[in-house]
């Protein structure tokens, strides 16, 4: 503010020594004002840059050093994979123009803080040999109007100028926190970022693939339905990346690369260090790390005990103010509640079960996924009936674990009301062939909650007929926050060949 202060002081001088001057028509103090004037409108464009390279400086600091590959990304298994899948157009641009497949241009990288985007990123560059330059999406709203604009042309000529100095065909932009400048335009009063956002599409449709350096944009956000549909659009950031809070394994990765620099006592259990901080960021776990070693060396050991490594996780979720108690309940209730839904489908459709898993994915803690089943075109009664005891089993399970259901289950329900209306509407109830405007609602609403109930019951029975595979299926979920879908169909197996 002070600096604005001194601007606009400075800015007032020479505008007054050319007043000045042409009241008393001399040509000295013109001169002088006009020379001013330019040195100070070069001093603010120089210092908007030199405060751009340098904030880009902190940023590359951040992230260590420039080189850093995949294998050092802990977790993350399938966005790896993703990225360099999307990666290899631009390595195999050559087959790419033969074919006449439109490049590659931006990559959006979504998820929750911490898990790695940055690092995806920069590997990403270090994959395609490309020199990586990076900013985040706050350095461009200024309140010069048409500074962040010009922030955004300088990064790309940036991108440009180093690539051509190290002499390399590639390079990787990265921004961070897109949504910052990409936000929906819709609003009216925010022009200053409207001008940034579209400087940012000029440049994207700017980009071709004939021309060297091939330029590969990478943003990243936590807020993805935030952005501006423009940005979405085929040939802007059309590719998206989603990067989950890691899964126990992926944990487990991430601190034994976090754990190389340090010394370990023989006794640690990384694994039961990832067993104890489900929900945790990459970022976090880094932390954890990283407090354990403060803890040591507060106790003048020379090695980092599993104790240590304990506190650490207690200081990280304090920290983050969770309560460790109401994460690990959560836990267990997600598990039951998916695995209500998972012991259902597996019984109305022996072998549809592909994978149960407690990582929390996008905003679920935990989710069934299913084999891809032939499409159907049209649906039998059973077969409506068994999708709905399918949504209805996650809060069936947790009434019969708990005598009580959660809030998670609105959207099992909302599944399960559409479904019986398509049985309705299909003449498949006990109403038979109705015109839904004829019937008094009263009539719907009762029909609608008889099949509910009864589906329910049926739900809840089947449950309990087959609460030995549940109960050990929970166990096993409870401990590895994953079970395939094969593991899960040997429960079923054993349960059979078991007496009764
Ligand atoms: N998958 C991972 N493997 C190893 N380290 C990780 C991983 N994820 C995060 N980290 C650690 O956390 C730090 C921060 O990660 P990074 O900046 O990449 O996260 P981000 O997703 O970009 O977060 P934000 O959205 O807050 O910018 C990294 O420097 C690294 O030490
Ligand atoms: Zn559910």
């Amino acid at each position: 503010m002070r600096k604005l202060i001194i601007e606009i002081a400075a800015g007032f001088v020479p505008v007054l020594l050319i007043f000045l001057a042409f009241i008393g028509y001399n040509i000295i103090p013109l001169l002088v004002g006009f020379i001013m004037l330019g040195a100070l409108f070069a001093a603010v464009k120089m210092r908007g840059g030199i405060v751009a390279t340098a904030s880009q400086e902190r940023k590359n600091k951040k992230i260590g050093s420039a080189k850093l590959t995949f294998d050092e990304i802990g977790g993350q298994d399938s966005a790896k994979q993703e990225l360099r899948e999307a990666l290899d157009f631009m390595v195999r641009h050559e087959e790419i123009k033969k074919f006449g497949i439109r490049p590659i241009k931006g990559i959006l990288l979504t998820g929750p803080p911490g898990t790695g985007k940055t690092l995806m990123a920069k590997a990403a560059a270090q994959y395609t040999n490309a020199v990586f330059v990076a900013a985040s999406g706050s350095e461009f709203v200024e309140m010069y109007v048409g500074v962040g604009a010009s922030r955004i042309r300088d990064l790309f000529k940036d991108a440009r100028t180093r690539a051509a100095k190290e002499k390399k065909e590639n390079a990787v932009i990265f921004i961070d926190e897109i949504d910052v400048v990409g936000g929906k335009r819709e609003g009216g009063q925010q022009r200053e970022y409207d001008q940034t956002l579209n400087q940012l599409l000029t440049e994207m449709d700017g980009i071709y693939t004939s021309e060297t350096p091939r330029i590969l944009l990478i943003a990243a956000t936590n807020r993805k339905e935030m952005l501006d549909s423009a940005l979405l659009r085929p040939g802007r950031f059309d590719r998206h990346i989603q990067v989950d809070l890691p899964d126990k394994k992926g944990r487990c990765h991430i601190l034994e690369l976090h754990a190389k620099n340090k010394p370990l006592a023989g006794e640690v259990n990384l694994e039961k260090v990832a067993e104890e901080s489900y929900g945790f960021s990459g970022a976090q776990l880094e932390s954890v790390m990283n407090e354990a070693a403060i803890y040591a060396m507060r106790d003048q050991l020379s090695e980092i005990s599993q104790h240590h490594l304990s506190m650490a996780i207690d200081k990280v979720m304090m920290g983050e103010k969770t309560d460790r108690q109401s994460t690990e309940e959560e836990k267990r209730r997600v598990a039951v509640h998916e695995l209500g839904h998972a012991v259902a489908a597996e019984v109305v459709a022996p072998g549809s079960v592909n994978q149960v898993a407690l990582s929390p994915r996008g905003r679920a803690l935990g989710y069934v996924r299913h084999n891809p089943q032939e499409e159907k075109y049209l649906y039998t009664k059973q077969y409506l009936e068994g999708q709905i005891m399918i949504a209805l089993a996650g809060a069936a399970a947790e009434e019969i674990y708990y005598g009580g259901r959660s809030t998670g289950s609105s959207n099992d329900f909302e599944q399960a009301l559409n479904l019986v209306q398509t049985m309705m509407t299909s003449g498949l109830t006990s109403l038979g062939i109705i015109n839904m405007d004829m019937v008094t609602k009263e009539v719907l609403m009762n029909e609608n909650s008889r099949i509910l109930d009864d589906l329910a019951a049926r739900t809840k029975q089947l449950l309990v007929d087959n609460a030995m595979v549940f109960d050990q299926s929970l166990e096993i979920l409870l401990r590895e926050e994953r079970l395939s879908g094969d593991q899960f169909r040997c429960q079923f197996r054993d349960s059979l060949t078991l007496p009764a």
